[in-house]
């Protein structure tokens, strides 16, 4: 036999190490494979940033603020686009507006899906399911993903109105009664403002008083349950040897915090079904269908938790940083514009505050709040894409299963496209340069196939929470505590996957008490008609 004659001379001692050599062989082609190997092999006639970590990749370079650092590497390298390794995983950024048109927009059914990575995928979503933002692109993600682009139309949002005003109401009502006297940091009104506008749409449910203990589990819950999808608080996403080490506390806590999350939106989704009837909500809908739906009860709950998730940062964010700029050395000016335009357009302020809920004809307050989606990128880096198709870009093709990722604050902020004044906050840009006046406008929502489904929803409330602000108040901001209007410096945390801002503080002054008054009793009236109970409201 051959074994015999290739072993039959040696002593066992030799034996021993011909095996001890052949185990640390397998060993050290296992380690190479699972620690250091990149995912994918090199793609050729792509920049290349290398680095001389062959664990860490890219990473050690990055450090904590990763879309900024990524943004310098572009420009120093005269790369719109480059490949990198983080980690081992291969992944192509794109830094530019011209390159994100070409690659999400153009090439758009090549970047259909979306990679799954270690921490949210195998960790954080395992029992619940993917909502339609974290899931590849699939037979189930396409159904789930048509089924709220039937909310996410002209006529759906015109219908659903009265929840933008009832949420408007309440923040402002809020915001206005805790601000008198002092200045408050606005974060948290936006938060529940975003949160019950979205809660209210899946499960036809809301969180009336700001200091319910539940909303505050809840947000910190949903922030927690988001930067599980930041590239830079999960190392073990891209640097496998990390998942062997023990006690891993990020397991942990992304184990607890799926786990809390898939009780509370359980108890949500059977109230919302004994509530079909009567109040108005996706799981309504579905319940109301009998069994016909072409969806099940799983795609129904990762549909909503992923509009609960998917909306609530965002707006929350955004919405704060529209109070932002209005405390910007112009904001006063700003104020008085969109009060003055809107009440040129409507005759009152009376008229103006109920037709701005289904309208935006204010071309300044438009051309406001597309300026501050491409100010502050609030999730910098989109979720990521990977290819499923090839496609050729400029002389190089690129193959088909590579993870890219839009660097939207670098787009946002590329000088070839907006020009010299692009890192200022200048809310006539697309009123007056027709050249940057088209769509997307900006790369805040994503672009192409898997971009954002509620763009013209968030335009709509942002547009309602800045134009209902300056109709009925004059907002200040508070001297001791000025905020941080740079795009660079703005956000609380740059590790995180969706930025909000540092601490500031608002007050709010009504420009007039009686028709403050009027405007908010006709709100407090079709709220109450929207949810079939009274809603606190006291001049
Ligand atoms: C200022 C507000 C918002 C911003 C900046 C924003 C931003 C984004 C971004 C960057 C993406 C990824 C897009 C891509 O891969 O190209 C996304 C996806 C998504 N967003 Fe939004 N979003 C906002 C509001 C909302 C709201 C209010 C909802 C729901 C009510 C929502 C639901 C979704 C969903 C379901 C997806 C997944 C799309 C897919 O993967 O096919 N978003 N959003």
């Amino acid at each position: 036999m051959l074994q015999t004659s290739v072993f039959g001379n040696l002593s066992t001692l030799q034996l021993g190490g011909v095996v001890l050599v052949l185990g640390c062989f397998c060993l050290a082609v296992w380690l190479y494979n699972f620690t250091i190997k990149p995912s994918q092999p090199k793609i050729d006639g792509l920049p290349e940033v290398k680095t001389n970590s062959p664990f860490f990749g890219i990473l050690t370079t990055l450090g904590e603020d990763h879309p900024t650092n990524l943004q310098k590497l572009s420009l120093e390298k005269g790369a719109p686009v480059f490949q990198c390794l983080m980690g081992t995983q291969r992944v192509v950024f794109v830094n530019t507006y011209d390159a994100a048109n070409e690659w999400f927009i153009k090439n758009q059914t090549a970047l259909i899906d979306r990679p799954l990575f270690y921490t949210f995928h195998q960790l954080v979503s395992t029992s619940q399911g993917l909502t339609i933002g974290t899931s590849p692109w699939n037979e189930t993600c396409k159904k789930r993903r048509l089924n709220v682009q039937r909310y996410m139309t002209t006529p759906a949002i015109k219908e659903r109105a009265g929840l933008i005003d009832l949420e408007g109401f309440s923040f402002l009502r809020d915001f206005y009664r805790d601000s008198q006297g002092k200045y408050i940091y606005p974060y948290k009104y936006t938060q529940r403002l975003a949160l019950n506008f979205t809660a209210m749409l899946s499960y036809a449910t809301r969180f009336d008083k700001i200091e319910t203990p539940l909303l505050n589990e809840i947000l910190e819950m949903v922030k927690l349950i988001s930067s599980f999808r930041s590239t830079n608080n999960n190392l073990q996403d891209f640097v496998p040897f990390v998942r062997l080490l023990p006690e891993n506390e990020r397991k942990r806590q992304a184990v607890e915090a799926s786990e809390k999350r898939n009780i509370w939106l359980g108890k949500l989704t059977e109230e919302a079904i004994s509530h079909k009837d009567t109040r108005k909500s996706i799981v309504g809908d579905f319940a109301n269908t009998d069994g016909k739906a072409r969806l099940n009860i799983d795609d129904i709950k990762s549909i909503c938790v992923g509009l609960v998730s998917g909306g609530f940062e965002t707006i929350g964010s955004t919405a704060s940083l529209i109070l932002l700029q209005l405390v910007s050395p112009n904001g006063a000016k700003w104020q008085q514009r969109i009060h003055d335009e809107l009440v040129e357009i409507y005759g009152s302020v009376e008229s103006a505050y109920e037709n701005v809920l289904c309208e935006e004809k204010c071309e300044f307050g438009v051309s406001f709040i597309r300026e501050l989606l491409r100010m502050y990128a609030v999730i910098p880096l989109i979720p990521a894409r990977k290819t499923t198709k090839p496609f050729q870009w400029n002389d190089t093709v690129i193959p088909e299963g590579v993870t890219v990722i839009l660097n939207a604050q670098a787009a946002n902020h590329d000088e070839n496209h907006f020009g010299p004044t692009v890192h200022e906050f200048d809310p006539e840009r697309f009123m007056t340069d027709k050249s940057v006046d088209v769509p997307p406008y900006h790369f805040t929502f994503g672009a192409g196939s898997r971009a954002c489904t509620a763009i013209n929803l968030s335009n709509r409330i942002l547009y309602v929470i800045l134009t209902r602000v300056c109709l009925l108040f004059k907002v200040h901001g508070d001297p001791s505590k000025t905020p941080d209007f740079d795009y660079l410096n703005y956000a609380a945390d740059r590790t995180a996957q969706t930025y909000w801002p540092k601490e500031f503080g608002i007050q709010l002054e009504a420009r007039d008490e009686v028709i403050l008054d009027a405007c908010m009793s006709a709100s407090k009236a079709k709220c109450t008609e929207e949810l079939g109970y009274s809603i606190e409201y006291s001049a």
